[in-house]
C-alpha cells in the first residue's frame, strides 16, 4: 500500500504560539489512521495545516507524491483532500440537502453524484425526513452525520475528521464510527481522523499516534498501542492490575 500522505517535521504556529512542534506522519492508502491527544494537544492544528487553512512555518506535506505545502484551501481541496471540522460547521442556514450537494460542487458526473447521495442517505436514514431543513435546526449528531456526508460527497482521496465524537452520546458515538468504519472497508476511504476519545478512534483505525503538547510521543499499529500498558491506563482508562494499581500515586507515562 502506498503513502498518500505524508507529514515532515512541521511546525504550526499562532503568533509566537508554536501549536505543533516536529510533526512526522504518514498515512496509507486505504487505512484510517488516528491521532489521538487531549484537549490543547494540537490536533485541529494538524488537519487545519493539512488542508491549508493554516500556514506551517516549517516542514513539508506531501499529497499522493506531490508537495501541497501552504496552498490555498480550496486547491488542496481540489487534490482531494476533504475535511470534516471540529464543531461539525455545517452550513447553518442551508438545508441538509444543499450543504451535501456543496461538498460535491466540483464534481462534473450527477449520475455518480445523485447515487453518493443515496449511499449517504443510506447510512443516515434519519437525515432523509431533514432534507429541506436548515441545517441549524438539527441535533448535533444529525449536524455530525451532515459534516461526515458532506466530507463524503467530494469522493475525496483523504478524509480529514476531526473529532466526530465531540459532545455526542456515547450510542450516537457508536453509530458514528460503525459508519465510519464502513466508509473506510465498503468505499476503500483513506481517513486520518484525530481524536481525545481514543477508545473509540484506536479500534477503528489501522494505526495510531499520540500528541501531547504538540509533539508526537508514541506511534504503533493499532494492537500494539492497545496492548500498551501505557495507551490502556492513560488513553483508554483500563486500569493496569491491582499490584499496578496501588502504586498508581507514581505512575508515570514512559515516554516522558
Ligand atoms: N487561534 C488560536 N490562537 C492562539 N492559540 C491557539 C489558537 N488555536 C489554538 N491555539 C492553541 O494551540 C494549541 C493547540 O490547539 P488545537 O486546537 O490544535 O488543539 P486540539 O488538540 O485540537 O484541542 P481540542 O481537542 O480542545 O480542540 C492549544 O494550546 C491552543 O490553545
Amino acid at each position: 500500500m502506498s503513502e498518500v500522505l505524508k507529514v515532515r517535521n512541521v511546525e504550526t504556529m499562532y503568533g509566537r504560539v508554536m501549536a505543533i512542534r516536529g510533526v512526522s506522519l504518514s498515512v496509507r492508502e486505504g487505512t484510517v489512521v488516528t491521532v489521538m491527544g487531549s484537549n490543547g494537544a494540537g490536533k485541529t492544528t494538524i488537519l487545519k495545516t493539512i488542508s491549508g487553512a493554516l500556514d506551517p512555518f516549517k516542514g513539508e506535506i506531501t499529497f499522493k507524491g506531490k508537495a501541497i505545502t501552504g496552498l490555498d484551501p480550496d486547491v488542496i481541496a481540489r487534490t482531494g483532500v476533504a475535511h470534516s471540522p471540529e464543531g461539525r460547521e455545517v452550513f447553518a442556514l442551508l438545508s441538509v440537502k444543499d450543504n451535501l450537494m456543496m461538498g460535491a460542487y466540483c464534481r462534473k458526473d450527477r449520475d455518480e453524484v445523485a447515487r453518493d447521495f443515496e449511499k449517504v442517505l443510506g447510512w443516515f436514514p434519519v437525515l432523509r425526513e431533514f432534507l429541506d431543513k436548515q441545517a441549524i435546526y438539527l441535533s448535533g449528531g444529525q449536524q455530525q452525520m451532515v459534516a461526515l456526508g458532506r466530507a463524503f460527497m467530494a469522493r475525496p482521496s483523504l478524509m480529514l475528521l476531526d473529532e466526530p465524537s465531540l459532545g455526542l452520546s456515547p450510542r450516537l458515538i457508536s453509530e458514528i464510527f460503525a459508519i465510519i468504519k464502513r466508509i473506510n472497508v465498503e468505499e476503500g476511504m483513506t481517513m486520518l481522523l484525530v481524536e481525545q476519545n481514543a477508545s473509540v478512534a484506536l479500534p477503528a483505525a489501522d494505526f495510531g499516534y499520540v500528541l501531547e503538547t504538540g509533539r508526537i510521543v508514541m506511534e504503533g499499529e493499532r494492537d500494539v498501542l492497545m496492548n500498551s500498558a501505557d495507551i490502556r491506563e492513560f488513553y483508554l482508562g483500563i486500569k493496569a492490575d491491582s499490584a499496578r494499581g496501588d502504586r498508581r500515586w507514581k505512575a508515570r507515562k514512559t515516554w516522558r
